[in-house]
């Protein structure tokens, strides 16, 4: 199934003492979804932001927030984070000890449901859980900090579950995650992905160049 790509850009490269303002920004922009990373100091070895600043920010833009949750242990934060206005929570394997049932948990809140491979993580370990899942994340780099490279042995996994996505015939997103910018953005697309992550490519240049970041990571 070959559907038009999505552009969800990472707040995390935003200016965050004008988050309200940036999330406005990159909507009028023409982004699709609006990428949050939540990062605990445990999980990953950062700290960004909480259910609080997520509600702060809803109100500002009609778009479906994808919250992409980078905390251990997840499942308590899941009520919250739904509560706060996430439209898709996406979790990591390694984040709870039985990842069926936290995707349950989050499908049971109406809220769609990611999951997230890391760069080592294999492909394998989707197996018993495509049934569930409304979006798949493959990291291209190793999560906690935007602006590093992209990591090309992660366009074969994206390949892989391209292909376990059309066996399962199932409606589910393919979201790439890290170094995506306009040498990589392409690669990805190529290789099967129909939404891409970006925070340095979206929010280069200040605000009046986000619509052409987006339009560029879009194929122009
Ligand atoms: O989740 C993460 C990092 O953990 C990403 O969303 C980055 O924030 C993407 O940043 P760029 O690589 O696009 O600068």
């Amino acid at each position: 199934m070959t559907r038009p790509v999505l552009i969800s850009p990472s707040i995390l490269s935003a200016d965050f003492a004008r988050l309200g303002e940036e999330v406005r920004a990159i909507d009028e922009a023409g982004c699709d979804w609006v990428h949050i990373d939540v990062m605990d100091g445990h999980f990953v070895p950062n700290i960004t932001i909480g259910p609080a600043v997520v509600k702060a920010l809803r109100p500002h833009t009609k778009k479906p927030f994808d919250v992409h949750l980078m905390i251990s242990p997840v499942d308590l934060y899941l009520d919250a984070f739904a509560s706060a206005g996430a439209d898709i929570i996406t979790v990591h394997p390694e984040a709870g000890p039985h990842i069926h049932r936290t995707v349950q948990h989050i499908r049971s809140l109406g809220v769609k449901a990611g999951v997230v491979l890391n760069p080592g993580t294999p492909a394998k370990m989707l197996d018993y859980l495509i049934d569930d899942v409304d979006l798949i994340l493959v990291m291209s780099v190793n999560p906690g900090f935007g602006g590093q490279s992209f990591i090309p042995s992660q366009l074969r996994k994206i390949e892989a579950i391209r292909k376990m996505i059309e066996k399962s015939g199932r409606d589910i997103r393919l979201q790439v995650d890290g170094g995506i910018d306009l040498i990589t953005a392409p690669q990805a697309i190529a290789a099967g992905a129909d939404v891409l992550v970006a925070g340095t490519a979206t929010f280069r240049g200040g605000p009046s160049a986000y619509a052409d970041n987006i339009r560029a990571l879009r194929g122009g």
